[in-house]
């Protein structure tokens, strides 16, 4: 890896201006050399802040240190996947420049005047940020500018400018800064006076606290006077903050002078910006993603779509078509204009109605409304119409927000069948996640290509091209002549139905040797991970479903909402139909973890929905659970952790082997996507707690020669297992787990003192 020179000057007030080192050293000076292709800068990047600002946490490093960093990231997410262990992630593709990138910036305002990010402290103590490195020139030419009207503003600036403080009054909260690239040819490269040179131009959104602002027409006055105040700012708007809303932009904006919205070039097209609408913060790196898609679009070139009737004739006389793409989470079209450029038919989908008209017209504008075609609407709802309509694509990219894809728009996008996938994703553990399941779905991918996307953050973009590959058979943990029990993985019913793709019966067709389908002993939900029970005949499934009845339990881990009482057994009569059965479901609380309970649960029966059904009815809802679960809770853990089904995983069985009498036990790990969820979560503590725990489960079938139920006041018990036990006492197939004594935690046992290690981080919906 080859490092270089410093890479980019400072900027904004409060600089200072040293040295630049030839080969590396600490960069402040103003020289910038573009870096050779896959040429790494090994400069230390000095800003007067970043002992406080909480902005760029990678910032102390040298470049090849943070890229490091950051791969690791995405290394250690897909560690979290058995069926993503064989994929490469590559070096991250890093960014030129790593300062002064930053096209897009939201900044919050402080009572004092101060302009910046919150600090490094966790309180909410906003660092004042003049010297910012990151900031374009053109944003930090700006900010400069907002900084000294706010210390002393004009009057008729006013009811834009007077910090809010709650206490006291004032109104702007925080600023949404977005520079443009004006396009050459377009009316307003023209208007403006921008150049080749410069073409960098800037549009403002003042985010006021609602009730606070003055009336719209005095807003649009204020409006009118700020905008010549600001150095090549060509549009002006407020937003407006509700109260109590958790994220700085509300739902509401209006333009209040200047333009609305500015053909924004990225790469060879442009695209249409208007005020808060998505756009990649460093426009090098999103032209370089572009690249990247066309490169994998071309790679279809030998297996174009064979034109009906055709196929026929042979290979060889193929009428090839350019591809056809569909473009999901478009936003405001750059990707699909970029492919549109690069002579590929796309169809685009985003739900954001503004986005998507801009889209349109920027296709229009640029003479690439023929191929370029956009749907406004939910991306599962979309591609759902689109598989009904039996339409066909060459290649689909996705490039969805930070919670990923939604499970059910993943199987709609597996059940087009496309031969290239495409994933770009800004969050390693959703792309982790989603991974997983498209495995399942039938597409997997070989390697990880990272790339720098937010210099000197923790921040990692990360492509993923996915080709059409049979799904992998599931682990089997345990097997004989009678029975073998399987992984399930979430989002996957154990027998086929309609509205899934695939199905863990499907699946077990591929466990080497399998040659009859085989027969269900116990349900699992399809959101529900964790053990199943198939038999190999009818006369084994009876065998074993009667020994799980009389000697064995199911023991799952689950999360529910809140802090339910350290243990409990909830009984109630569950409805099934015209019928209503008794059930009683046991718990145990295991740990708290951001305010919410880690259970170990044990259901006595097993009706429909059990476990989900008796906590919600003690008002612990599962976490996750979509039907009997508490709304925005489940929002909150989706948007923020990634959690997309029910946390509810079938850790253990524990059962007398039928014919042997052979107590055994068989367990699962938790599975990555709850793993995830739960680190991102609470930090590692929790999960290390569970570990030293023994809850999380083990991979393993093994005997045991003492249970639970075999003592009157059980605890843990270390249990000899030597090598002749594992030969002598179970059914000969059961996997020694190796180790020649195993401890097997008895699942009454009430851990001695329950820690709370666990830091409550106020996440509460
Ligand atoms: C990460 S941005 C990607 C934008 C675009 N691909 C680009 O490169 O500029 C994600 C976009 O997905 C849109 N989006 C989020 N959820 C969606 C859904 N369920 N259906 C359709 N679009 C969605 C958002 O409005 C946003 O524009």
């Amino acid at each position: 890896m080859a490092s270089g020179a410093g890479i980019e000057g400072p900027h904004g007030l409060g600089e200072s201006t040293s040295a630049e080192g030839s080969g590396g050293g600490v960069l402040s000076g103003p020289v910038r050399r573009t870096l050779k292709a896959g040429e790494i800068p090994n400069t230390l990047i000095e800003c007067t802040h970043s002992v406080e600002c909480a902005g760029c946490p990678l910032i102390a490093g040298d470049y090849a240190e943070q890229l490091g960093t950051k791969r690791a990231r995405v290394v250690s997410a897909a560690a979290h996947y058995p069926s993503l262990g064989l994929l490469q992630t590559s070096s991250v593709i890093p960014a030129d420049p790593i300062t002064g990138y930053r096209g897009r910036a939201k900044l919050i305002v402080a009572p004092s005047g101060a302009i910046g990010l919150y600090g490094r402290t966790g309180h909410h103590e906003v660092v004042d940020i003049p010297g910012c490195r990151v900031l374009t020139p053109a944003l930090a030419a700006v900010t400069s500018r907002l900084r000294e009207l706010i210390a002393s503003p004009p009057p008729e600036v006013r009811p834009l400018l007077l910090p809010y403080d709650p206490a006291r009054g004032g109104v702007l909260r925080a600023l949404d800064l977005r520079e443009v690239h004006l396009a050459p040819g377009t009316p307003l490269f023209a208007e403006v006076g921008a150049t080749e040179d410069n073409p960098a131009f800037v549009l403002v959104t003042f985010v006021l606290q609602r009730e606070r602002a003055c009336t719209r027409d005095e807003l649009r006055e204020a409006g009118r006077a700020i905008r010549p105040m600001l150095p090549r700012v060509i549009g002006v708007a407020a937003n407006f903050h509700d109260a109590e809303a958790p994220q700085i932009l509300g739902p509401e904006t209006i333009v209040l002078d200047g333009t609305a919205h500015a053909e924004d070039r990225i790469g060879q097209t442009y695209h249409i910006a208007a005020f808060g609408s998505f756009v990649q913060a460093h426009r090098a790196q999103a032209a370089r993603v572009h690249a990247l898609l066309l490169r994998e679009i071309a790679s279809l070139e030998n297996d174009g779509p064979v034109i009906e009737g055709e196929a026929a004739l042979g290979p060889a006389s193929r009428r090839k078509e350019p591809p056809r793409i569909l473009d999901l989470y478009g936003g405001s079209g750059a990707i699909s204009l970029a492919l549109a450029q690069g002579g590929n038919r796309v169809l685009m989908v985003e739900s954001f109605a503004p986005a998507a008209a801009n889209a349109r017209a920027a296709a229009e504008a640029q003479g690439l409304s023929q191929r370029v075609e956009v749907r406004t609407g939910d991306v599962a709802e979309i591609v759902g119409s689109l598989v009904n309509s039996s339409e066909k694509f060459d290649g689909i990219v996705v490039n969805p927000p930070r919670r990923g894809v939604s499970p059910t728009a993943r199987e709609a996008i597996a059940r087009l069948g496309a031969p290239l996938l495409v994933y770009v994703s800004c969050d390693p553990d959703t792309l982790a996640r989603d991974l997983d399941h498209f495995c399942r779905l039938g597409y997997s991918s070989t390697e990880l290509t990272p790339l720098d996307m937010i210099p000197l953050t923790e921040e990692i973009e990360t492509i993923a091209a996915l080709r059409r590959t049979p799904p992998p058979a599931p682990k089997v943990i345990y097997d004989d002549d009678g029975v073998l029990v399987v992984e399930k993985g979430p989002h996957e019913p154990v027998a086929t139905q309609p509205e899934y793709l695939g199905s863990l019966l499907a699946r077990c067709a591929r466990i080497p040797g399998s040659t009859t389908t085989p027969i269900i002993v116990h349900p699992l939900d399809p959101g529900t991970s964790g053990l199943v029970m198939l038999a190999r005949s009818e006369e084994a499934a009876a065998r074993w479903g009667e020994a799980l009845a009389k000697t064995g339990r199911l023991i799952y881990l689950a999360a529910a909402k809140g802090v339910t009482p350290g243990k409990g057994a909830i009984t109630r009569d569950l409805r099934e139909g015209t019928r209503t059965y008794t059930a009683r479901t046991r718990y145990r609380r295991l740990a708290v973890a951001s305010g919410h309970s880690i259970l170990r649960v044990i259901p006595d029966g097993g009706r429909t929905h059990q476990i989900r059904r008796h906590l919600a009815a003690i008002g612990h809802p599962i976490l996750g659970d979509e039907r009997y679960g508490h709304v925005p809770t489940n929002r909150y853990f989706e948007e923020k952790h990634g959690l997309d089904r029910s946390f509810v995983h079938l850790v253990r069985i524990e059962i007398e082997h039928p014919r042997t009498g052979v107590k055994m036990i068989i367990e699962s790990t938790l599975p990555g996507d709850l793993r995830s969820a739960l680190e991102r979560s609470t930090g590692p503590s929790v999960l290390r707690f569970l570990e030293q725990k023994h809850a999380l489960g083990e991979q393993r079938a093994v005997p045991v020669l003492t249970t639970a139920s075999d003592e009157p006041a059980p605890s843990s018990r270390m249990i000899p297992l030597r090598p002749e036990d594992a030969e002598s006492a179970p059914p000969p197939s059961i996997r020694s787990p190796g180790p020649i004594s195993i401890r097997v935690p008895d699942l009454d046992e009430s851990p001695r003192t329950i820690r709370h290690p666990i830091i409550s981080t106020g996440d509460e919906d």
